[in-house]
């Protein structure tokens, strides 16, 4: 697979701009504020229909713009295939080789991307929701279904936490809540066997990748933890039951209390949390680990490695961790979007661009 086009229309600070990318490594780079990022921002929301700094697409039009439009072309086994993706009145539209997609989960996954950037430290520093979501993303991208899973999920959440805000005043039949309570363990059964799936997988390709750039000291391990239980299943097996167990205390606090929307993956450096223990030095190890399993983990599920974005990361590596980074960049020839600015040029490799105020131009 190749992305060689993007056409941003009235995104972000962009007016009207079409930028032709080359295999390999493609660095973006330019002054603080330029528009480097929003280049990388429209990529990543072509390929994957969200941005990972907003929630509103209405932040992302061009100041005092009602529209923005986004065309991407990719080369994949020697075929061109075009995505769009089109916002209006407040309505998202996409478009695979020129066929709108009903539902963005039939989108998502058509192109793999792996995004990196500094807050990514997140995933160590924050709380369970964005290891969660670390964790559905990548799984998002491999199998679209789980997409519509976790939104039926979330929604069976939602209907019961009404009911049960409303258990008291009109007294409603526990077989109500059973209903509710069937279809969260159904759906949340997938949900916990995806994640456990993947933490399995993440962790056999991270801990050789820690291994090594910790110079075989340091041992990194991930664990997912369902419904307070390590082990796949007995969080799978005794759901029902565990779920049973709560119903009094679900009742006097009105809010659901189980279930794999409350689930954590624990990062842990030498046995201890990531979180807790390890240097800003170590997280940001962790993270680079992880990311580059991702990226192993799409070669091996299918056959070739994705895209690969870089936010402003090789600055905030220190020598050794950027080494590595970029020895894998151009040894496995995978094509990377990366962003600096020029007081961070750190690659002498690949195709450069300078990014000025909305405007971008080939350099090399
Ligand atoms: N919706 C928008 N419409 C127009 N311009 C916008 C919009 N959102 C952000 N901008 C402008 O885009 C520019 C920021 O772009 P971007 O975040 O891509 O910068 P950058 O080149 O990555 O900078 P840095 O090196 O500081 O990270 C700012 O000048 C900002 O005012």
């Amino acid at each position: 697979m190749m992305f060689s086009k993007i056409h941003l229309q009235n995104f972000r600070n962009y007016e009207n701009e079409m930028i032709q990318f080359f295999p390999g490594t493609n660095i973006l780079i330019g002054d603080n504020g330029q528009g480097k990022t929003n280049i990388i921002e429209g990529i990543y929301y072509l390929l994957t229909g969200k941005s990972y700094r907003v929630h509103r697409e209405q932040e992302l039009l061009r100041w005092n713009q009602s529209e923005f439009h986004l065309y991407g072309e990719f080369l994949i086994n020697q075929h061109k295939v075009s995505l769009e993706s089109h916002y209006k009145d407040k309505k998202k539209m996409v478009k695979i080789n020129q066929v709108s997609c009903q539902r963005l989960s039939d989108f998502v996954g058509t192109i793999n991307v792996i995004f990196f950037s500094p807050d990514d430290l997140v995933m160590i520093k924050g709380g369970p929701a964005e290891r969660r979501r670390f964790l559905d993303l990548h799984i998002a991208q491999m199998r679209p279904g789980h997409v519509a899973i976790l939104n039926a999920y979330n929604k069976a959440i939602h209907q019961k936490n009404a009911l049960l805000k409303s258990f008291s005043e009109r007294n409603y039949k526990y077989s109500q809540i059973q209903i509710w309570n069937n279809q969260i363990v159904e759906l949340g059964r997938k949900i916990i066997l995806n994640r456990f799936d993947l933490t399995k997988r993440l962790q056999d390709a991270a801990e050789p990748i820690y291994a090594n750039l910790s110079s075989n000291k340091e041992k990194l391990q991930i664990v997912y933890n369902s419904l307070g239980k390590r082990s796949v299943e007995e969080a799978i097996n005794e759901f029902p039951e565990l779920m049973n167990d709560k119903l009094e205390q679900e009742i006097e606090r009105q809010m659901i209390l189980i279930g794999p929307h409350r689930d954590d993956l624990q990062i842990l450096l030498n046995n201890r949390p990531g979180r807790l223990y390890a240097s800003q030095g170590q997280q940001r190890s962790l993270v680079l680990s992880l990311k580059l399993a991702e990226l192993e983990l799409i070669r091996q599920e299918k056959g070739e490695y994705p895209l690969l974005l870089l936010d402003d990361v090789l600055s905030e590596l220190d020598r050794f961790r950027r080494d590595y980074l970029t020895r894998f960049i151009e040894s496995s020839s995978i094509q990377t979007l990366i962003t600096m600015t020029n007081a961070d040029k750190h690659l002498e490799l690949g195709t450069l661009y300078i990014v000025e105020q909305g405007h971008i131009r080939r350099d090399r």
